[in-house]
């Protein structure tokens, strides 16, 4: 029976290599896949690993009809066997309905891979569908942890390391340090109390600010 599965977890916890091992595996054992993905933070058209893995993708944007692209690979007489979807989360409800329109009338395997919430903890609209429709979710193993040792679970969005509230729902960006706006991973109790690593150094810190003793 061909499945829709939706493999999930925070930010930077191993998604975009798992979706390429996975096409690297059915690929190179003779099955034909197709690989999307949609605003990956490297451009259009390609899929980052931050293991250092970069891979030619189909660009998904609001208006591309999954259903009408398959039907017109197949009746061209290309094969396809599988789908391998990174980015989910930015896919609409009605893409991930076409996607399980495909495991249902045409047998084959789709393969999502996205995370759950964005920075408010509320579910994207594409992820909310896959929840709703994907025979299995599987949550990826490892995960990167917050400042605190606990296993990260949650994605803030910092702007100058503090973590912020208010914006649009997608803004395209990476966790590693050095751009003002970028992603943390945090436990939920440290996401509830906005306490980002650099929050947690300048209030926390057991050591007294330095002061000049001329000023003093
Ligand atoms: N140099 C490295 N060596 C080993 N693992 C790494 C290295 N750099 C990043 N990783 C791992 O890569 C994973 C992130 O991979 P990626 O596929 O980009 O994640 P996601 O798509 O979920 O954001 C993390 O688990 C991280 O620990
Ligand atoms: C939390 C959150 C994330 N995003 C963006 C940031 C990245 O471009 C992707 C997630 O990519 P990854 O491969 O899982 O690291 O989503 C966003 O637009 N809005 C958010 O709230």
């Amino acid at each position: 029976m061909a499945e829709l599965v939706f493999h999930t977890g925070p930010m930077d916890c191993g998604k975009s290599t798992l979706a390429l091992q996975l096409d690297y595996t059915q690929s190179s054992h003779g099955r034909r896949g197709r690989v999307f993905t949609s605003q990956d933070r490297s451009g259009s058209g390609v899929i980052t690993s931050r293991l250092g893995l970069k891979v030619a993708a189909l660009e998904v944007d609001a208006e591309f009809d999954f259903w009408r692209y398959v039907i017109g690979e197949l009746t061209q007489a290309r094969r396809v066997d599988y789908i391998v979807c990174d980015e989910a989360q930015f896919y609409t409800p009605e893409q991930v309905d076409q996607l399980a329109r495909i495991v249902d009338e045409l047998q084959l395997d789709v393969y999502a891979f996205g995370i759950l919430a964005d920075f408010r903890t509320h579910l994207f609209p594409g992820s909310q569908r896959l929840v709703e429709l994907a025979d299995r979710m599987e949550t990826l193993p490892i995960g990167p942890l917050c400042w605190c040792g606990a296993r990260g679970t949650h994605n803030a969005r910092t702007v100058g390391g503090l973590m912020v509230t208010e914006g649009t729902q997608v803004v395209v960006g990476d966790t590693v340090a050095g751009s003002e706006v970028r992603y943390e991973v945090l436990c939920r109790a440290h996401h509830r109390r906005r306490m980002t690593a650099v929050r947690a150094k300048a209030t926390l810190n057991p050591e007294p600010l330095p002061f000049d003793p001329e000023n003093f």
